[in-house]
């Protein structure tokens, strides 16, 4: 008894498709003359495989990179032509040949230059099955095509490889399973095809109109050896397909020769020029717009901002990989607006770290043109990649993978490198580990650097200069210091992950009342009754016991009470409550000797206080 009604309802199937094969093997045993030697049987069985193979080898050339058009074409014509090429699967295969005498009868233009010889010929069996078996290849190759990451497009782009080459050495080998079923496939229909060859070349017979004819002249007993060997091929074939493909780890001379790489001499990477980044980008991606420019100071730049704000999309722009994006990008002195993305020399490092998949470690390092491979192993002992030369990106850990992906990226000696949130996915321990590798190799190399992020602290860590966007458009842009001291804008606080952000009223050109409390503001400009925001770091306060007076020179500072004290291990964070309701988060690596509910002071550098209008109340304004 089925445990489902799905099973039962899919073995119901299985069974109609199972049982007259079946049928027929138990009658073709216990057949006397089983036909083997019928006159044209061989010939036919013949004509079918050479005519099947040579449509398949025509189906593959023309039609791999028809799939590889239209996997990549977003536009209406390539969606058009992707169901247009579709239509001989959905014709009755009588109906094709019927078209096809169109094109390539013995009246046509066609017909006529050939002298007639496209149809009633091996030419014309071929004609009638690439007719109708292509769509199977084009389906099949067209789906394993739109499966792969572009990432990896963009990749082998930054590493200097043309489109053709990028065909050919990425796409061709990624898809590789997917199209070879739909080889098979497409091998399988091209034998079996009945209709339109029955139309367009009944002589010389194929197996499957020798078998018609079989039929008519000698009834079913005359058409069991046909039937016989197309089962028998069609079985081998479909064993084939399903057994499992050996390993595609393309074991190359390079591969195999990982203690031939350690004897390479350790070649340090050319010494770097800093190398700031400027531009002036205008792009439209979709229904998204960046408009964004910046110019080159610091030689580690990072860029902050929410999901969806365009970081990707700038550093794709700068990459030369966003088409139709307008304006300017400078590479240290060199304007590399009018240069391609295979020759900018910028490493890219796409989120999540693509690797070209079936590629071992070593050949992933080796893969940009160009790339010394004494470069490459340099990078990788210094990326303590050595001894994972010969692994697989499958055979990764994280943190493993986002290293090799830093690696290819560096043994082209890029003069940039552009690193799109290359460790958001890690867990916290790998992740720290690699942003303080990263943040030796910018101290010890010269590394320069466009950091993509949403983390501030990641970003304080490995930039000097610190550019925070939104929607597209720049709100800050300023060396670390100056942004994080003095965020510009609440926004750009926000993002900065500053906690402490507060609404007040000031209550003179001095001082701003927050939840009751009379908060100190010299020197901000503020006039008495503007509704503004204010913010202090957390790290900039000090919270004392009531009382205890201020022993480093900070003012005394507003009554307030402890909240909440965390131990974080090395540090202790604390909460305070100021005036009614208001709270203010303190972080502190001093001993903290306060406890929940006692009264304290909390003061702060006037100079780390940050005011501004609050931008909400000027919208309630009428
Ligand atoms: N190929 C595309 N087609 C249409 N819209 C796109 C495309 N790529 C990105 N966008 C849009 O552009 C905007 C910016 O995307 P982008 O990937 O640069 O964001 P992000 O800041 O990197 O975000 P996240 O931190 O989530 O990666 C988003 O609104 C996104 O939907």
């Amino acid at each position: 008894m089925p445990r489902s009604p799905l099973a039962f309802l899919g073995g119901l199937l299985a069974l109609f498709l199972l049982v007259p094969i079946a049928a027929f093997v138990v009658r073709f045993a216990v057949s006397g003359d089983r036909g083997f030697q019928t006159p044209g049987l061989a010939a036919a069985f013949w004509t079918s495989i050479v005519t099947a193979s040579i449509s398949t080898a025509i189906i593959v050339v023309l039609g791999v990179p028809l799939a590889y058009a239209l996997a990549r074409s977003t536009g209406g014509l390539g969606r058009a032509l992707g169901i247009l090429v579709q239509l001989p699967l959905a014709l009755p295969p009588v109906m094709s040949g019927i078209v096809l005498i169109y094109v390539v009868g013995p009246y046509t233009w066609l017909g006529e230059l050939f002298d007639g010889r496209l149809t009633g010929s091996l030419a014309g069996i071929v004609i009638a099955q690439t007719f109708v078996a292509s769509p199977f290849l084009v389906i099949a190759a067209r789906s394993a095509f739109a499966a792969l990451d572009p990432a990896l497009d963009d990749l082998a782009a930054t590493l200097g490889h043309r489109p053709l080459a990028r065909f050919v050495r990425v796409a061709l080998p990624a898809a590789a399973s997917g199209i070879g079923a739909g080889v098979l496939l497409t091998w399988l229909r091209a034998l079996g095809e009945y209709g339109a060859t029955v139309l367009l070349a009944y002589h010389p017979y194929s197996l499957p109109v020798f078998t018609s004819v079989q039929f008519q002249s000698a009834g079913i007993p005359g058409t069991q050896a046909p039937t016989a060997l197309a089962l028998g091929i069609a079985i081998l074939a479909v064993l084939l397909g399903a057994a499992r493909r050996p390993s595609c780890r393309r074991r190359s001379a390079g591969s195999r020769s990982t203690s031939a790489a350690r004897a390479i001499l350790p070649a340090p990477p050319r010494p770097d020029t800093p190398t700031p980044v400027a531009f002036a980008l205008d792009a439209r991606v979709g229904a998204f717009t960046l408009d964004l420019s910046h110019g080159a100071g610091a030689h580690r730049i990072a860029i902050l901002g929410p999901s969806g704000s365009g970081k990707s999309v700038t550093l794709r722009a700068l990459a030369g990989l966003l088409d139709g994006a307008r304006g300017s990008v400078r590479l240290g002195g060199d304007d590399v607006t009018a240069v391609s993305a295979e020759d900018r020399h910028v490493g890219y490092v796409a989120q999540g770290g693509a690797l070209l998949p079936g590629r071992t470690v070593l050949q992933q390092v080796r893969f940009g043109v160009g790339t010394d491979p004494a470069v490459a192993s340099w990078w990788l002992r210094t990326l303590r990649l050595d001894g994972l030369e010969d692994r697989l990106p499958s055979e990764l850990s994280g943190g493993q993978r986002q290293r090799v992906a830093l690696a290819s990226a560096l043994s082209r000696q890029p003069r940039v490198i552009l690193l799109d949130e290359p460790f958001s996915a890690l867990d916290a321990p790998v992740r720290e580990e690699l942003r303080r590798e990263l943040r030796r190799l910018q101290v010890e190399t010269g590394l320069s650097t466009v950091l993509v992020t949403h983390d501030p602290e990641e970003a304080a860590m490995l930039a000097d200069e610190i550019l925070v966007i939104d929607g597209g458009r720049l709100l800050q842009a300023g060396p670390r210091r100056d942004v994080f001291s003095r965020p510009a804008s609440p926004a750009v606080a926000r993002l900065l992950g500053i906690p402490n952000l507060l609404r007040g009223v000031a209550v003179s050109g001095e001082a701003i009342e927050t939840a009751g409390a009379r908060v100190p503001a010299p020197g901000h400009g503020i006039a008495e009754g503007e509704a503004v925001l204010w913010s202090v770091r957390p790290e900039r306060l000090r919270v004392r016991l009531r009382g205890a007076g201020p022993a480093d020179g900070t003012p005394a500072g507003l009554p307030a009470t402890v909240v909440d004290v965390a131990e974080l291990g090395t540090s202790t964070s604390l909460t305070v409550r100021i005036g009614v309701d208001a709270e203010l988060r303190a972080h502190t690596t001093d001993t903290v000797e306060l406890a929940v509910g006692d009264a304290a002071d909390v003061s702060w550098d006037p100079a780390a206080l940050s005011v501004w209008t609050d931008p909400s109340a000027e919208h309630a304004a009428p």
